[in-house]
């Protein structure tokens, strides 16, 4: 799924309609109809069902309780397992809908039983099978009704092209006007017309009386992709009146006040249920604060071919089971030779670990013999080694040097890149400390070897501390900091790195050829070359102390395994979160969860 800024959706926007003559209306008319099978979807669930007695959509907008904030539809395949599967939330259902299927098989059967309930099934003809369009019919309907919040730009066209197809559902429609309605222009404004034509009433904010208490849901057609800084006037008094009512927004393409690239809230911006995101999904809506903001996010076709994003320059995209296959190539399944050996397999040189810290190195080690290394060896400060023993029996252990005091001394660098030559991995940092001259000390191992290097935790604040862009280096490097280290390496302050994730990801790898892990909420991977993937698997309770170590380990076993550094990042981040997401449900609550745990539900 091709992640989208503002600026390319215009391009794609343009050349769909320029170049192949689709017309906009035509789309704004597909956005239209999808916003209102979204919103019918959502009857449904609140309904317990409806339309062949069929509820896809089960509990999944706005009842909250859900682990994780944001639920993107198409994810994919087993992730939808995860943890909000508990909480009532659809657990896999909407696999492949968002965008590719839009609608498909919803409410089945429907029109066939009306079709035999009237004949009988002695004058059926045998074989004949009709079926309406159950994807806009509500067998509640006359429970419902719904203002339309309409903004003077192309998204509310979207909303009043909704709202004629909600109004053939049967469900009634207010159209709330945010400026006279005089002022929509181009399809916006046939739209209006249309919809006036239709007799859907209308009022206009400011001028007419509203009662938001009386409707059953809102849908959030003020501002998409066109919006520029915080709603102003009716915008942001209606948005906060939608936001104050208690009841459940469905936003069109964006939640108003949202910025689309970057996922800030302007104050005001609305917190939708469910976001119908029109064509590609935008960056804003997979970075938070916005991935909170925007509810259930639901990707819909509307008529824009999805090659030509890649075909034009898209170069972000979510992190789903489809992409590790197909655009990272990447064998999920991790087959294993019939006539493997431990040495198919990879060896990883870690290291890591002092006297306060040593379980990070610890969990290093086995996170990456758990993630299908064949060896791991364990350098650490010698005088640490007898109290490790035992610890993980599996792994092998390595001095590197003979400090007493369980630290690492600057000069062990050679011993590092001894003991690293032949092995397929070394990675650098979980527990590590910071110590005299550990800037030499890193530089000679980071110029010393071609091996790909993966870089975490005190390795990364050595590293912000030096100028690394003069730096020799010959072979990959993957970094893997969380914010606060991202800001050190950036020398911005960490709301400043949080403020877009993926812009900056993207900027950092490309201009020092790293491959880019920011962890945190919806981790970012960035490659040299300029491709980003977000990932989306995994929950809050995986903040907790040593996951990142974790993290590490996984990536460096998968390295060794033979993939290359783009690959072993998305996909162990990718595996990383999955397996927290097991680890919370044998736990019971993710809260609960500790680091080992994700190692053990790899
Ligand atoms: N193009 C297409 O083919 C398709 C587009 N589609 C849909 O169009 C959406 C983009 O439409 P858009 O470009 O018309 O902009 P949109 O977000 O509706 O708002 C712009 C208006 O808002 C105003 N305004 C701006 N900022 C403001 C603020 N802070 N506070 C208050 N007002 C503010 C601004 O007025 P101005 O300030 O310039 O007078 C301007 O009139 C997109 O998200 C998708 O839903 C789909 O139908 C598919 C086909
Ligand atoms: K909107």
């Amino acid at each position: 799924m091709d992640l989208v800024t503002v600026e390319q959706m215009r391009q794609l926007d343009r050349i769909t309609i320029e170049g192949l003559s689709i017309p906009a209306v035509a789309l704004m008319e597909n956005a239209g109809r999808a916003i209102a099978e979204e919103v019918i979807a959502l009857c449904r669930s609140r309904h317990g069902g409806g339309a062949g007695g069929e509820d896809r959509n089960g509990g999944r907008a706005g009842t909250g309780g859900g682990w994780a904030d944001a639920d993107i539809a198409g994810r994919g395949g087993y992730i939808n397992g995860g943890p909000g599967a508990e909480n009532g939330r659809d657990a896999g259902t909407d696999v492949g809908r968002g965008g590719e299927e839009p609608g498909a098989g919803r409410g089945s059967g429907r029109g066939v039983a009306a079709i035999q309930g009237s004949g009988g099934p002695g004058i059926q003809p045998p074989g004949f099978r009709v079926s309406g369009d159950t994807a806009l019919t509500l067998d509640s309907a006359e429970a419902e009704h719904w203002l339309i919040l309409v903004g003077k730009g192309n998204n509310g066209g979207d909303g009043l092209a909704a709202a004629r197809h909600l109004r053939e559902a049967g469900i009634a429609v207010t159209l709330v006007y945010a400026a006279a309605p005089e002022s929509l222009a181009g399809e916006a404004a046939l739209q209006r017309d249309a919809a006036a034509a239709m007799g859907l009433p209308a009022a206009i904010y400011g001028v007419d009386r509203l009662d938001f208490a009386a409707c059953s849901g809102i849908v959030d057609a003020l501002l998409g992709t066109g919006s520029a800084g915080a709603p102003r006037g009716a915008y942001a008094e209606l948005i906060a009146a939608a936001n104050g009512s208690g009841k459940p927004v469905v936003s069109a393409d964006i939640p108003s006040g949202l910025n689309a690239d970057t996922g800030e809230l302007h104050e005001p911006c609305i917190h939708a249920a469910v976001t119908v995101c029109l064509a590609f999904l935008k960056r804003g809506l997979v970075q938070y604060p916005g991935a909170g903001a925007a509810g259930h996010v639901v990707v819909r076709s509307i008529g824009i071919p999805a090659a030509l994003a890649r075909k034009h320059g898209v170069q972000a995209c979510l992190l789903t089971p489809e992409v590790l296959r197909t655009r990272l190539q990447i064998d999920v399944s991790r087959r294993r030779s019939p006539e493997g050996h431990k040495g198919t397999y990879g060896h990883v040189l870690l290291a890591g670990g002092s006297l306060a810290m040593s379980g990070a190195g610890l969990l290093s080690a086995r996170a990456a013999l758990r993630a299908g290394c064949g060896l791991v060896t364990w350098a650490l400060p010698g005088g640490l080694l007898p109290y490790v023993i035992g610890a993980a029996p599996e792994m092998m252990l390595a001095a590197a040097g003979s400090a007493e005091d369980g630290t690492w001394k600057a000069g062990t660098a050679a011993e590092v890149l001894r003991l690293g030559a032949g092995k397929e991995v070394i990675a650098v940092g979980p527990g590590l400390g910071r110590f005299e001259g550990d800037t030499d000390w890193l530089r000679t191992i980071w110029e010393g070897t071609e091996t790909p290097l993966v870089i975490d935790a005190d390795a990364l604040n050595i590293l912000a501390d030096a100028d690394y862009s003069s730096w020799t280096r010959r072979g990959p490097v993957i970094l893997t900091p969380h914010p606060g280290e991202m800001a050190r390496l950036a020398g911005l302050p960490t709301a400043e790195v949080q403020r877009d994730r993926i812009g900056l990801a993207l900027d950092y790898a490309r201009e020092h050829g790293v491959v880019l892990v920011l962890k945190g909420a919806h981790t970012v991977i960035a490659t040299p070359e300029g491709q980003a993937y977000v990932n989306v698997t995994g929950h809050p309770g995986m903040g907790t102390g040593g996951a990142g170590d974790v993290l590490t380990g996984i990536i460096s076993g998968l390295l060794a395994q033979g993939l290359n550094a783009a690959q072993a990042a998305a996909f162990g981040v990718y595996l990383h979160g999955l397996a927290g997401e097991r680890a919370a449900r044998l736990r019971h609550h993710p809260a609960a969860l500790i680091a080992g745990d994700i190692i053990e539900a790899l």
